[in-house]
């Protein structure tokens, strides 16, 4: 199938997907804000006695580690054996994978339970997860998208997952397909949730496309080329966090595809 960026947007925006997200406190505002703006439907909802159902009627589960405690991980699990019983696809962002032994014993658990369709992390935590011996600052890469390239194929190969790693340049992995995004703009990583927003999108363009791999270079492709956007308005953080909400809502797909700096390597 052709990757069609702006296609793909399109589809977003027709049928407008309800996304199920199990995220943490920082985000919770920021990511349903920019699920909205994109033209996405987000629920955020954890409780064990609950998940079940709302990932029944979701398009995609979006689970997020950022804040995690036992109950919610009860909650994660739950959820993720029911997406997987009922073919939803299952997006996993590690957040600061490597700084704890908890996170990590609770990723194990995690993959254990259900392989998700896309783990999307920055360089760090992708190099965590796969075994590397790394230590992430807190929730903050301390390596480069380029430097967890075997990493990433790895744990593509063993969870039959898609791996999409933020960075300067975003690498996403599928077996043996890969693509590199260049958009995007350094005042990205001086906001709190922007790797998670890239999640929550992955989620959303998961939901209406059958080839995850697509999915996640749409979302990587929509965070970037709308963080360049939004850098044209707002210059410091605050603005720009406004900014970039304004952007996903505002541009168009066409506008999308024409800005978008993707490569392909097979
Ligand atoms: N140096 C950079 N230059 C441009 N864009 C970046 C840079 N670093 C990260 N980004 C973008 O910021 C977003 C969040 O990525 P990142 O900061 O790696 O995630 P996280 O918040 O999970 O650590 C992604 O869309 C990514 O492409
Ligand atoms: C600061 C922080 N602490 C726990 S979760 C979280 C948010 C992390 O968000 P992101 O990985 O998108 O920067
Ligand atoms: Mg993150």
């Amino acid at each position: 199938m052709e990757f069609n960026l702006a296609n793909n947007l399109h589809s977003l925006r027709a049928s407008a997907p309800l996304v199920h997200n199990i995220t943490n406190y920082v985000v919770m505002n920021f990511t349903a804000n920019a699920l909205l703006a994109i033209g996405a439907s987000p629920v955020m909802s954890h409780a064990a006695e609950e998940v079940e159902d709302m990932v029944s009627i979701a398009g995609a589960l979006v689970v997020n580690i950022g804040t995690l405690s036992p109950e919610w991980v009860k909650g994660m699990k739950l959820a993720m054996r029911k997406a997987a019983q009922t073919g939803k696809p299952i997006i996993l962002d590690p957040v600061g994978a490597g700084a704890t032994p908890y996170r990590n014993a609770v990723l194990t658990e995690l993959l254990e339970t259900a392989a998700p369709a896309i783990i999307r992390g920055n360089a760090s935590e992708i190099m965590a997860l796969a075994g590397t011996n790394i230590q992430t600052k807190g929730v903050d890469s301390t390596a480069s998208s380029a430097d967890s390239m075997e990493a990433a194929k790895a744990l593509s190969l063993k969870y039959g997952s898609v791996i999409s790693v933020s960075g300067e340049t975003d690498v996403i992995v599928s077996g043996t397909q890969t693509a590199f995004v260049s958009n995007g703009v350094l005042l990205m990583t001086k906001i709190t949730g922007m790797g998670c927003t890239a999640s929550a999108l992955a989620g959303a363009f998961a939901a209406v496309s059958s080839d995850p791999f697509h999915a996640a270079v749409s979302a990587a492709a929509a965070m970037g080329v709308c963080g360049e956007l939004a850098y044209r308005h707002a210059k410091l953080p605050g603005s720009f966090q406004i900014a970039f909400l304004d952007a996903l809502a505002d541009i168009s797909p066409a506008h999308l595809a024409e800005l978008s700096k993707v490569k392909f390597a097979f």
